[in-house]
């Protein structure tokens, strides 16, 4: 196999915000480190408002060899929309609460590890799913984590501790919902505390909800949990942490190529998809596109 080409100029793309990271000093410790080598690096501020279009403008405009995402899952999220479908790779410099896409993908979490990717690498295609009009390189859910992930999104504090908090407070008064998912396989019907949309494996909370599942299969997981007595719990959640996903009586997986999901009597539903939660419309169709993202990875 040959070497990949040497990436000499390079977009950064940096989440001021994400993970409370203070990043004063990152442009300057990234354009020193590819200074070094030989690298350009160009950057690009994210606001919240109108990224995605502010970036494919700003793509169509200047001519880079790769594009890295300085961020969590949502930066990471927004570049991967931005580079998918063309031949620019993506690469991840884990800056966010929970990193759950870059932990997936064997990234190193320490920034001047991460940042050595840029010419130690190699480049792999995985999947992508839109779920309805939204793009997902991760993991998307409804139900009781999409509750969770909103109200976390809408709140002042960011961090794990603030998730578990929010997660204990919503645990007491859930009511799981009756969902119908027909897949290109099989159809299913009833109620489910929490149903993910896995093209990956790992929550950034290292919970495993589809273990032993690829990112470049060409196809996708529905990752059911059911309505579970409260005495389940604990033992659901240490399966979580351990792998053992399918080992639960209360847990299913679906594998297909392409799935439409209904929530009778409902017209809409909120929904996660790769950290961010919005209203979608239902039913909501799950579709893949193979091997569309080009990513850097570490060698070996
Ligand atoms: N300049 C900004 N000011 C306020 N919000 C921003 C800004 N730039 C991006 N955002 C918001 O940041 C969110 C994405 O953050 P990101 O997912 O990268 O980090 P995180 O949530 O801390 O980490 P993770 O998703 O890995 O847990 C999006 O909701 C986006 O709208």
């Amino acid at each position: 196999m040959s070497a990949p080409p040497i990436l000499y100029r390079l977009l950064f793309v940096l989440n001021p915000i994400s993970g409370d990271i203070d990043k004063s000093s990152l442009e300057d410790t990234i354009t020193a480190f590819c200074a070094e080598r030989g690298r350009t690096a160009a950057f690009f501020h994210t606001t919240g408002k109108d990224d995605l279009r502010r970036l494919q403008r700003h793509l169509r405009e200047h001519s880079y060899d790769a594009v890295f995402a300085a961020g969590g899952d949502g930066t990471v999220s927004l570049v991967a929309e931005a580079v998918s479908e063309t031949e620019l790779p993506l690469g991840i410099i884990p800056l966010g609460s929970g990193n759950g896409l870059s932990k997936d993908l064997g990234i190193p979490q320490d920034q001047q590890e991460a940042l050595r990717l840029i010419w130690d690498h190699q480049v792999r295609a995985i999947d992508t799913l839109r779920v309805g009009s939204t793009f997902c390189a991760h993991l998307a859910d409804l139900g009781f984590n999409a509750l969770v992930v909103e109200r976390f999104c809408s709140g002042d504090t960011r961090g794990p501790g603030a998730y578990v908090r929010i997660a204990m407070q919503e645990y007491l008064g859930y009511e799981p919902a009756v969902y119908r998912i027909i897949t290109d396989q099989e159809t299913y019907e009833g109620a489910a505390f929490m149903v993910t949309v896995a093209n990956a494996n790992t929550f950034g909370s290292n919970v495993v909800i589809n273990p032993d599942s690829r990112l470049d299969d060409g196809e996708f997981e529905i990752c059911l949990i059911e309505p579970f007595p409260g005495t389940a719990a604990l033992g659901i959640l240490y399966q979580l942490y351990t792998d053992a996903f399918d080992e639960s009586v209360y847990t299913r997986r679906l594998r297909c190529r392409q799935a439409t999901i209904e929530v009778p009597g409902q017209e809409r539903v909120l929904v996660q998809v790769d950290g961010e939660p919005e209203q979608a419309a239902l039913p909501l169709r799950i579709t893949m596109q193979p091997r569309s993202l080009r990513v850097l990875l570490p060698l070996g």
